[in-house]
């Protein structure tokens, strides 16, 4: 997962194409790879080791493949004990990777109803294939209904609220050719709808 391409690469503002099943076996090996990228970056003593970015989503467009897959893991939010303590930290980050509170590959995700309700992460949004900051609120809705296939082909119909649907609908506009900064207000980048939940 070295190979993240950066902005300016054209795959980045394609819309994928979507995924047949069985899955090929480049596509299981991806699915794979993908997770596996996102669960050794949220591993503090990992994510320095391989010099990783942190990352609770990656979408296949990202790693040059235009198909409608994207890999997400929400860990819970655990906090460490003692954050200067280096043990804490570690426990913490496996803890909350262990009962994350959205980890799957959605595969041909779509979002079939969103609230109203807009919510926006109150940090802003970043991207593994964006290395300038773009500091802004990102509105998105603040709860979704995703449908999506996972590895094996099997639907799921998911209902999401606040953070792992931020991370979902970061994700999904991925698969669609679309960058989180394309949503930030470029006169007033911290103007949020007055009703917008700031989340985190
Ligand atoms: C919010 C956040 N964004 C991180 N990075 N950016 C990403 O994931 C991009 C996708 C996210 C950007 C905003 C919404 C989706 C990647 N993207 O471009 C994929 O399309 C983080 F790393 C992060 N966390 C919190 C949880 N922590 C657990 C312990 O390990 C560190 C980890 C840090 N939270
Ligand atoms: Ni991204």
């Amino acid at each position: 997962m070295d190979n993240i391409i950066r902005d300016g690469n054209p795959t980045l503002r394609k819309y994928a194409d979507k995924v047949t099943f069985p899955l090929s076996q480049e596509h299981q090996q991806l699915a794979k790879d993908m997770m596996k990228y996102l669960e050794v970056s949220q591993n503090p003593d990992l994510a320095e080791k391989y010099g990783l970015r942190a990352g609770v989503g990656l979408a296949a467009p990202q790693v040059d493949v235009s198909i409608q897959m994207a890999a997400v893991l929400v860990p819970s939010p655990v906090e460490p004990d003692d954050p200067d303590n280096h043990d804490d930290v570690l426990k913490a980050a496996q803890e909350a990777q262990d009962n994350p509170v959205f980890k799957d590959v959605i595969i041909n995700p779509v979002i079939v109803s969103q609230s109203v309700q807009l919510g926006a992460l109150s940090e802003g949004e970043g991207c593994l294939s964006v290395d300038e900051d773009k500091p802004g609120y990102v509105p998105r809705a603040d709860r979704i209904t995703l449908r999506y296939q996972d590895v094996d082909g099997n639907d799921h119909k998911v209902r999401l609220k606040n953070y792992p649907a931020i991370v979902c609908q970061h994700e999904i506009d991925h698969l669609h050719g679309v960058l989180f900064y394309d949503h930030i207000n470029k006169e007033q980048p911290f103007a949020a709808e007055e009703n917008t939940l700031l989340i985190g």
